[in-house]
C-alpha cells in the first residue's frame, strides 16, 4: 500500500503541472512578451507528464503486488473445498470467478487511487494558482461526488439483480441452444419459448431499472465535472476583477476539463460497474466457500442428512407436490421416494394418474409446487441434476443422420466403434443396425417403425453417461422379448439406476421395486408385496394378464378392413378374449404392426 502511494504521489505532481505550468507559463512568460519564460514552464510541464508516466508504470507492479496475494488466497480458499467434495465442475467455475474478482478488484483499485491523487493534485494546483478558484471548483465536485456515493447502494443492488437476470438467461439459453433439434422434434418450442421468454422480461425488467439508477450517475458526473467548466467561465470576469490572473483561469480549466473530470468519470464508472461485479462474485465465493452443501451429504429418504460416507442415493423426492394449474387438483401429491443407486423401479397405475407427470418433474421439466428431488444428490431442476438422467419418452426421436451420429448423441466424447456396436447388442439394435446397413448408414427416420425408432433412443440413451434412465413408456412399441432385453440391459449398466413407466405386467414383475399411482394415492413396495395389499395394483395385474389360449393361429384381435380402431376402452378383455375396442367404420384400415402376442395398443394405435 505504501509503494502504492509512494509511486502515486508522482501522478499528484503531474496532476500539480498541468495547470499550474502552462498559468505560469501565460502570466510570466507569453502574455509579458518573454516566450523563453513561457517555454521553461511548459518544459517543466513536459517533464512533470513523463515523470508521472513513469509513476503509473511502477503503479501497475505495485496494484500486483497488493492484488495477487487476494487471488492466491480465493484460489486456495475453492480448490481445498474442491478438492474436499470433489466437486469438480463447480470448481471450475469458481476459478474463473476468482480471476474476475482479480481483475476487477485490480481495476477498482486502479480507478480509486487515481482518483484521490489527481484530486489532490489539482485541488493543490488551484489554491497554488488562487485560492477563489477552490470556491468556484470545490462545491459543484463536492456536491457531485455525495449524490454519486448517495446512489452508489441502491445503484450496487440494481447491478447485482441485472448481472444475475443476465447469467441466468445465459445459462438457460447454454441448456436450451445445443438442444434446438431436440426441441424442434420434441414440439417443445412453446413450452421453452415461455421460460425464455420469462428470463428475457426478467432481464429488461432488471436493465430498466439499472438505466434510471444510472440517470443520477450520469447527473453527480455533469455536477461534479461538468458543472465547474461553465462555471468557472461564468464567473471569469468576477474572478478576474479579483486579482485572479488570465493564466490561473486557464489553468484551472486545465485542471477540471484534463484531470479532474476524467477521474470522476472513470471512478463514476468504474465504481458503479465494477464493484457491483466484485461485490457479486465476492458475495458469491464466499457463500460457496461456507454455505453450500457437501455432495456427499446429499438427502437420505424425505431429505434427512446421511452420514459423510454414503453416497447419495440416485433418486429423492421429499413431500412433492404438483399440480398444471393454481386451480387443478393435484397429480402428485405429497410422494416421498427415494431410490439408491442401482435400483430398478416400475411405475404403473391406470391411464392419468400422473405417471409421465412424475418422470417429467425428476427430468425437471416440470417444477414441483412444493417439495424437493435430488437425483445423485443435486437438485431438480439444475445443469448437474440434468447430467445424471436421461429420459426416453414414449416417443422416441430419430433423426436424419448416420445410426452411429443417431447413437453417439447424448456423448459429448467421440464413441469408439466396438462400444456402439456392444449397446447395439445389449440393448437388441443389431439386427436393425444389420438391415440398415451399419453404424455408418445414413437413417430416415420416416422409414422406421415406431418400435425401431424406440431401439435407437434406447440405444442412445444406453450410452449416454447419465446414470439415471427414465424410460416413460419407452418400449411400448417393443415386442415382449425385445422389452425385455432392453430393460435387463438398462437395469444391468454398470452404477445404473432404472426407472420404468410400465404398460405390461412383465414389465413390472422385474422391477425390484413397484410404485403405483392412483390419483394422489400411491403405492410402494416389490409385486409379491403389493399383490397382497394393494388392490388396484391387482386389479393392474388382472387386466394385465395375456388373453387366454389362442384357437389355432388366429389373433386374440381381428382388425376389419372396414373399420379403423378409434379409441380403446381400457384394456379390458371381452369374454371371449378378444379386446374390446370402440370403432367405427372409416373404410380404411392400417392395421398397426404392434398389436401381436399380446401387444397393447400404443396412443398412436
Ligand atoms: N400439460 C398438461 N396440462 C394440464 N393437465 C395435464 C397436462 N399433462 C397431463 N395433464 C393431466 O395430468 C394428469 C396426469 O397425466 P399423465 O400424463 O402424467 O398421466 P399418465 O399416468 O402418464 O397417463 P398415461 O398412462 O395415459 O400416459 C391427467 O389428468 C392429465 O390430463
Amino acid at each position: 500500500m505504501l509503494r502504492l502511494a509512494g509511486w502515486s504521489v508522482l501522478e499528484t505532481g503531474q496532476t500539480f503541472l498541468i495547470g499550474y505550468g502552462p498559468a505560469r507559463a501565460l502570466d510570466e512568460g507569453f502574455l509579458r512578451g518573454r516566450a523563453d519564460v513561457g517555454l521553461f514552464w511548459l518544459a517543466v510541464t513536459g517533464v512533470g507528464v513523463l515523470v508521472g508516466a513513469y509513476g503509473t508504470a511502477r503503479v501497475y507492479a505495485a496494484v500486483a503486488a497488493l492484488v495477487e496475494p487476494l487471488r492466491d488466497r480465493l484460489v486456495e480458499r475453492v480448490v481445498s473445498r474442491g478438492v474436499r467434495t470433489g466437486d469438480a465442475g463447480s470448481l471450475s467455475g469458481l476459478t474463473q470467478q476468482v480471476e474476475i474478482a482479480r481483475d476487477t478488484f485490480a481495476g477498482l483499485v486502479m480507478v480509486s487511487r487515481s482518483f484521490v491523487f489527481t484530486a489532490a493534485g489539482a485541488l493543490a494546483g488551484l489554491f497554488a494558482l488562487a485560492p477563489p478558484l477552490l470556491l468556484v471548483v470545490g462545491p459543484p465536485l463536492a456536491a457531485g461526488m455525495a449524490l454519486f456515493a448517495a446512489t452508489l447502494r441502491p445503484l450496487a443492488r440494481r447491478q447485482e439483480t441485472f448481472l444475475l437476470a443476465d447469467e441466468a438467461l445465459a445459462g438457460h439459453l447454454g441448456t436450451v441452444c445445443p438442444g434446438l433439434r431436440d426441441v424442434t422434434a420434441t414440439g417443445a418450442e412453446a413450452h421453452i419459448a415461455a421460460g425464455t421468454g420469462e428470463r428475457v422480461e426478467a432481464e429488461l425488467r432488471a436493465a430498466r431499472a439499472l438505466a434510471h439508477w444510472g440517470v443520477l450517475r450520469v447527473a453527480s458526473l455533469t455536477i461534479g465535472g461538468q458543472l465547474p467548466v461553465v462555471l468557472l467561465l461564468a464567473a471569469a470576469p468576477w474572478l478576474l476583477a479579483h486579482g485572479v490572473t488570465t493564466g490561473a483561469l486557464v489553468g484551472a480549466l486545465a485542471y477540471v476539463t484534463q484531470s479532474l473530470l476524467p477521474a470522476l468519470r472513470n471512478l463514476i464508472h468504474g465504481l458503479g460497474t465494477s464493484g457491483s461485479r466484485l461485490t457479486v462474485v465476492l458475495r458469491r465465493l464466499a457463500r460457496t466457500d461456507t454455505e453450500a452443501p457437501d455432495p456427499d451429504s446429499g438427502p437420505g429418504p424425505a431429505g434427512t442428512a446421511t452420514n459423510h460416507t454414503a453416497p447419495p442415493p440416485a433418486l429423492s423426492l421429499a413431500s412433492v407436490t404438483f399440480a398444471y394449474g393454481p386451480a387443478s387438483a393435484p397429480v402428485v401429491q405429497d410422494l416421498d421416494l427415494v431410490l439408491p443407486s442401482g435400483a430398478h423401479l416400475a411405475v404403473v397405475g391406470p391411464s392419468g394418474t400422473g405417471k409421465s407427470t412424475l418422470t417429467a418433474l425428476v427430468a425437471g421439466l416440470l417444477t414441483p409446487s412444493r417439495g424437493a428431488i435430488r437425483v445423485g444428490g443435486h437438485p431438480v431442476p439444475g445443469p448437474q441434476a440434468a447430467a445424471e438422467r436421461v429420459l426416453i419418452p414414449q416417443e422416441a426421436y430419430v433423426f436424419g443422420g448416420t445410426l452411429a451420429e443417431n447413437l453417439a448423441y447424448l456423448r459429448p466424447d467421440p464413441v469408439p466403434e466396438e462400444e456402439l456396436l456392444a449397446a447395439a447388442e445389449a440393448v437388441g439394435l443389431t439386427p436393425l443396425a444389420g438391415r440398415l446397413g451399419g453404424l455408418g448408414a445414413r437413417v430416415d427416420p420416416a422409414a422406421l417403425s415406431a418400435g425401431e425408432r424406440q431401439l435407437v433412443a434406447l440405444t442412445r440413451a444406453y450410452l449416454s453417461y447419465a446414470p439415471l434412465a427414465l424410460l416413460d413408456e419407452a418400449t411400448c412399441h417393443l415386442d415382449p422379448e425385445t422389452e425385455e432385453r432392453a430393460e435387463r440391459a438398462f437395469a444391468a449398466r454398470p452404477g445404473g439406476t432404472l426407472v420404468v413407466v410400465a404398460h405390461r405386467i412383465s414389465s413390472a414383475r422385474r422391477a425390484g421395486r413397484v410404485l403405483v399411482m392412483d390419483g394422489r394415492s400411491t403405492a410402494y413396495g416389490s409385486h409379491e408385496e403389493l399383490m397382497r395389499s394393494s388392490a388396484l395394483y391387482r386389479d393392474l395385474v388382472g387386466s394385465w394378464a395375456p388373453a387366454p389360449a389362442r384357437r389355432g393361429s388366429e389373433p386374440a384381435l381381428a382388425l376389419r378392413d372396414a373399420y379403423r380402431v378409434d379409441a380403446v376402452a381400457g384394456p379390458r378383455l371381452a369374454g371371449d378374449g378378444r379386446h374390446v375396442v370402440a370403432h367405427r367404420p372409416v373404410g380404411q384400415v392400417q392395421a398397426p404392426g404392434d398389436l401381436r402376442d399380446g401387444g397393447s395398443l400404443g396412443r398412436e394405435g
